[in-house]
């Protein structure tokens, strides 16, 4: 498991650290692994170094390392971006050989431009938890002047980040982020990741705060302790049933896909609500199905179903489990159909374009992403799952969850039909009884792992997503066993 805290409990936790410890020992210890990390990456690309430092203790870490780097040898240049500067940092930085120069007064433009164009790695420590989201103006332009060959760290965070991940901003954009000791938000959240590249934790002996996280992620060592695996009591009807009111005559294949999902994934029964067309087809594909509504732990409601050229039989049934108590995936051309908060376990399976729609039907204030899921969360008492390269799952605040993010798929995974086998593999992990957020997140992974297992390296289809369910749950299950 992964876990990021937010900024005011990573200071406290930095705080009750570096009582008994001399001061600056935990930045010293940042600066040295940090440099550590650096010095290991120049080996295969050279020897120069350009080290960004902006006002706070961010630039300090940078200040420290660019000094390590320069006593190792490196060929140093440190460019000054902020109102001011760390002090002690830069001293030692100036002591160990490095060239200074300052950005902010303009004068020494040309020497930063060609110090950043030749450089061979690049430490960004222009801000860390301390920032606001965004470069200012006068910074905009220095990452294109970064040239293409230079190896970008970013210490702590991308600077520009928001550090809690929430707003998509101007920043840098790292090959490698170098953090200490704990994650924070914008490591995991799917408006920042994209700016983190490889991420590296240095321990510099932060202790784990005891409060709840801001975000959690699963990793394939967490898939043993939560997977619903049966035991030799277990039968079809206790495994869970997962009653699919799935595609229609236009969106044939969305059943196909949903029902085959949740066999595969070890659905214990699996009863299909929809029309003869696609249930004919499903009787050859899927003959483990069986038709017609009946007894379900569970339903999956709305992949390939759209409100107004509706199925008579799969709008009552559909209309009749929403006023119920039974947990529910609810997907797609089903988001259309829920207005009022419901009080059984529901998660819905949005991608963002649907998320949009519904804040706008809902009339909500959050304009998208995590914060609109958020907001629709709140509003309608359900888990949201907001798929994307990161996909986050969101749970009403009042459950005082850490927002889940996984980011296990490769972007081949974004072809049609793969959201529909998401949607038959999370209803079949309600039906077995998981709760909405547990369900999407480990949903989200395997799905991930599944579609890489596919066809690894290459394009995918979805149904082959679906019938790699089975060899990957396999796969998860048995590379670690179930802790005691
Ligand atoms: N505490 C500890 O024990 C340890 C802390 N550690 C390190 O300290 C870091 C946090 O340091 P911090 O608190 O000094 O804040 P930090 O992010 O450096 O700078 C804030 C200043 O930046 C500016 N600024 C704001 N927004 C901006 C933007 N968008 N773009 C550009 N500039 C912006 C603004 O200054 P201004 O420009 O207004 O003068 C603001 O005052 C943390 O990330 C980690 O690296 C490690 O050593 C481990 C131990
Ligand atoms: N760039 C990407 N990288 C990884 N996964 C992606 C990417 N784009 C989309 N996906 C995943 O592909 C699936 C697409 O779902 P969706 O848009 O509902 O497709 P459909 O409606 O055609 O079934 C989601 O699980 C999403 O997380």
């Amino acid at each position: 498991m992964m876990r990021a805290y937010a900024v005011p409990a990573v200071r406290a936790a930095e705080a009750a650290a570096m009582e008994g410890l001399e001061e600056g020992e935990l930045m010293q210890r940042a600066a040295r692994g940090l440099a550590e990390v650096a010095l290991t990456r120049l080996e295969e690309r050279g020897d120069r170094v350009v080290v960004l430092a902006g006002s706070g203790d961010n630039g300090g870490d940078a200040l420290w390392a660019g000094a390590h780097l320069a006593t190792s040898d490196a060929n140093v240049v440190v460019v000054l971006v902020g109102s001011r500067e760390h002090t002690a940092g830069l001293s030692a930085a100036r002591e160990a050989g490095a060239v200074v120069l300052e950005w902010r007064s303009g004068s020494a433009a040309d020497s930063v431009r060609s110090a950043l164009a030749e450089a061979d790695v690049v430490l960004d420590g222009i801000v860390g938890i301390g920032g606001s989201p965004g470069l200012p103006d006068h910074l905009r332009e220095l990452p294109d002047l970064i040239g293409d060959e230079a190896y970008l760290i970013a210490v702590d965070l991308p600077s520009g980040c928001d550090p809690a991940g929430l707003v998509g901003a101007d920043s840098i954009f790292a090959d490698e982020t170098v953090t200490f000791s704990l994650l924070k938000p914008c490591h995991l959240m799917p408006a920042t990741e994209p700016a983190v590249g490889l991420l590296t934790v240095v321990d510099i002996g932060v202790a784990e705060p005891s409060s709840t996280p801001a975000v959690e992620r699963l990793t394939h060592d967490d898939v043993a302790d939560l997977w619903p695996v049966p035991g030799p009591a277990d039968d079809k009807y206790s495994r869970g049933v997962l009653g699919s009111i799935t595609g229609s005559s236009a969106f044939t294949g969305a059943a196909l896909l949903s029902l085959t999902a949740a066999v595969t994934a070890g659905a214990g029964m699996v009863r299909y609500v929809g029309p003869d067309h696609p249930a004919e087809l499903l009787r050859a594909a899927v003959p483990e199905a069986v038709f017609g509504d009946g007894r379900c732990q569970a339903y999956v409601f709305g992949s390939g179903w759209s409100a107004e050229d509706a199925d008579e039989t799969q709008l009552s049934v559909a209309r009749e489990q929403l006023a119920g108590d039974l947990p529910m995936v609810i997907d797609a051309g089903g988001l259309d159909l829920l207005s009022a908060p419901r009080s059984a376990p529901t998660l819905l399976t949005p991608h963002a374009g649907e998320l949009k729609r519904l804040i706008e039907r809902l009339d909500l204030d959050e304009p998208a992403g995590v914060a609109g899921a958020q907001a629709v969360a709140d509003h309608l008492s359900v888990t949201v799952l907001l798929k994307g390269a990161v996909t986050a799952v969101v749970s009403p605040s009042a459950y005082g969850q850490p927002v889940r993010t996984q980011a296990d798929a490769p972007a081949w995974l974004g072809t049609a039909g793969s959201g529909d086998v998401l949607g038959g593999l999370a209803g079949m992990l309600l039906a077995a009884g998981l709760e909405p957020g547990v369900a999407g997140a480990l949903a989200a992974l395997v799905h991930g792992a599944a579609g890489r297992r596919a066809n690894p390296g290459g394009p995918v289809r979805a149904l082959d997503v679906a019938h790699a369910l089975g060899p990957t749950i396999a796969a998860l299950l048995t590379a670690r066993p179930r802790s005691q």
